[in-house]
């Protein structure tokens, strides 16, 4: 069961809660007392050699289990760890019943034992991100990227060092060099090209079977995003767009750690002849707003691990399901004008 944390005297003062919880978490990245008590109190994800644990609900659908620290600690000190591993915790966030969330990596451990003991399985994240249905899926992914990088940057890249990690997880510091590193993401530039009618959708060959999704690529060293559009668009398939505008955001933990900003970008229609550039991409593809409709309806397309037939599209918690599903709302308010 959730016990939620009393945030301390900051809601009366700043007389929003949305406010109160971000300056209380800004807070707990600095204040190590007030870590150390939130982290009694706090929920856990747990991940095995970044596999987050993951448990079938009663209606089918999976989640993170529910599961607080100091329950955690119990299940830990029973299989043998002692204190200094609840230590490798890491700071998520808040949620909005002001329950203080933390991840923490119990690979060191062995990986039946600790699902047996909590109730749940260990599963790679790339199976995760199409199992996972609820919001659960953008603090999974939070949780696994700084899980990661914690474990790719314990080496100064000046010194050789060691680095040394804050209790809250929010940096690591060179003692040696007096480098302050703090997580990192690659930006990527992701966009819906429609040439009014159709929308373009492509597949790289390391996709599952029959999924296809908008194009996207990473921002070179002194591109604007726009410029890393228009770039990427003619790269891999060979058109020029015209108008961009942008939709949205979101963290994605892959290959490692993406920012991934959301665009639609439209072609002229006397110009959608594509030219794919195989060595990015296996395939790419004008797709109707019927062919768009029904495969918006493909429910669980990896179910038992195995794709599902015809074409299919990324999970609904996915940046290009949502300039998809956006796309189709437009076309369909479009053609009632
Ligand atoms: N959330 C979503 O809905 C969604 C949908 C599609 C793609 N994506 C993500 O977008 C990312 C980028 O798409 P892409 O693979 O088509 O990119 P891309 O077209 O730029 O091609 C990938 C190649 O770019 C090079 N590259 C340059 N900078 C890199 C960096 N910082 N990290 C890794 N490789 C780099 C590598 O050679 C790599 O093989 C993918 O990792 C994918 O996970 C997310
Ligand atoms: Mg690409």
């Amino acid at each position: 069961m959730l016990r939620p944390l009393k945030i301390p005297h900051l809601s009366a003062r700043c007389g929003s809660n949305f406010v109160s919880r971000m300056r209380y978490v800004n807070r707990l990245k600095v204040d190590d007392e007030a870590l150390a008590a939130a982290l009694e109190n706090g929920h856990m994800l747990l991940f095995h050699r970044l596999s987050p644990l993951l448990q079938r609900t009663p209606q089918g659908s999976f989640r993170p289990p529910t599961l607080i620290t100091t329950d955690v600690q119990s299940i830990l000190e029973k299989l043998g760890s002692d204190r200094t591993l609840m230590k490798k915790s890491i700071l998520l966030g808040c949620s909005e019943q002001n329950q203080v969330q933390f991840c923490l990596d119990v690979g060191e451990l062995h990986q039946a034992a600790v699902e047996e003991e909590c109730g749940g399985k260990f599963i790679s994240l790339k199976k995760a991100f199409f199992l996972l249905t609820g919001p659960e899926a953008p603090l999974v992914a939070k949780g696994r990227a700084l899980l990661r990088w914690h474990q790719t940057n314990s080496f100064c890249s000046a010194t050789g060092e060691p680095t040394q990690r804050n209790p809250a997880g929010s940096q690591r510091v060179c003692n040696s060099s007096g480098i302050v590193y703090y997580p990192t993401m690659s930006p990527v530039v992701i966009v819906l090209v429609s040439d009014g009618k159709r929308c373009l959708l492509g597949r790289q060959s390391s996709f599952p079977q029959g999924m296809y999704s908008a194009l996207a690529g990473f921002c070179d060293m002194g591109e604007t995003v726009e410029e890393t559009l228009s770039r990427e668009v003619a790269e891999e398939v060979g058109l020029e767009v015209l108008n961009v505008s942008y939709s949205s955001s979101q963290h994605w933990p892959f290959p490692h750690s993406s920012f991934m900003m959301g665009f639609h970008a439209s072609v002229s229609p006397t110009y959608t002849q594509v030219s794919v550039d195989h060595t990015e991409l296996e395939d790419a593809r004008w797709f109707s707003l019927e062919e768009i409709t029904s495969a918006l309806q493909v429910k669980a397309p990896l179910s038992r691990g195995k794709p599902a037939a015809g074409f299919w599209l990324p999970p609904k918690h996915a940046i290009a399901n949502h300039l998809i599903t956006e796309w189709t709302h437009r076309q369909r308010a479009q053609s009632t004008i």
